[in-house]
């Protein structure tokens, strides 16, 4: 997969040459590319925003920088078209869902607005080649798409083929679809079996893996049921077997 991400910081992104993707990328499962939107400006002081038609606080971004940016990065008769992401608080909420979709894809661009947000007929203009999406991780106010990028891209790239050590970790994963489906993952454990008073619970030292996979599933229910009752809503009481029923 390709990913290329444009912003005005493109130090910001230092984290992601460590750890699981920055080998993924070493190893050229991943290919990051990072771009300074200043690079399509032109004049002294590299502006990239100015004041919003119609008053208002704050700046809003300059469409020209954006336009040329997406252009370069893009190229004029792409072999693939890349699909333009755009972080935003007023976007769609990204979920795993999301994340799994997107793995699929060969190619994204993200666009890191600052300030008031980017012109938004960026958006628009890009739409007409490439498919857009803007995408919210959450209902609050960030400085930047910079951090939200960051937890979009290591959210997809972990689920990139051969990017985690084991797959099936991200199937028990909180979120995962399938068998943790819209289920928040329960309590995890490891050595010592006992801990200041604290003992793993004995069904995970039993090896029974059906009584294992039972107690989790519960678990699993149990910290849904009481951390995210919203979820719990969602699913469907007929795929809740008899026993989730019970927990
Ligand atoms: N929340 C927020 C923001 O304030 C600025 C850019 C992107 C996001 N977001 O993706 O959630």
């Amino acid at each position: 997969m390709r990913i290329d991400i444009i912003t005005i910081f493109p130090d910001y992104f230092t984290p992601l040459e460590l750890s699981l993707i920055g080998k993924a990328r070493r190893s050229g499962l991943l290919d990051i590319r990072l771009h300074d939107l200043r690079s399509w400006t032109y004049d002294r002081h590299h502006t990239v925003d100015d004041t919003p038609y119609g008053g208002g606080p704050g700046m809003v971004m300059k469409p020209e920088p954006w336009g040329e940016a997406l252009d370069a990065v893009v190229g004029p008769e792409p072999a693939a078209v890349p699909r333009l992401i755009l972080p935003t608080p007023s976007g769609v909420p990204f979920t795993q869902r999301h994340a799994g979709r997107l793995a699929g894809e060969p190619w994204l661009v993200f666009a890191c607005g600052r300030y008031e947000g980017i012109d938004s007929r960026v958006a628009v203009d890009a739409g007409r080649r490439m498919p857009v999406e803007e995408l919210s991780i959450g209902d609050y106010v960030l400085a930047g798409g910079e951090s939200a990028t960051l937890v979009m891209v290591e959210t997809i790239s972990r689920l990139l083929p051969g990017v985690l050590g084991n797959a099936e970790s991200a199937e028990q994963d909180s979120f995962a679809p399938g068998a943790m489906d819209d289920l928040v993952e329960g309590p995890v454990y490891t050595k010592p079996a006992e801990w200041r008073g604290q003992e793993v619970p004995p069904v995970l030292l039993s090896g029974h893996h059906g009584a294992v996979d039972r107690w989790r599933r519960d678990e699993a229910l149990r910290k849904t049921a009481r951390n995210r009752p919203d979820l719990l809503r969602r699913i469907d009481p007929e795929v809740l077997d008899r026993r989730d029923r019970e927990v």
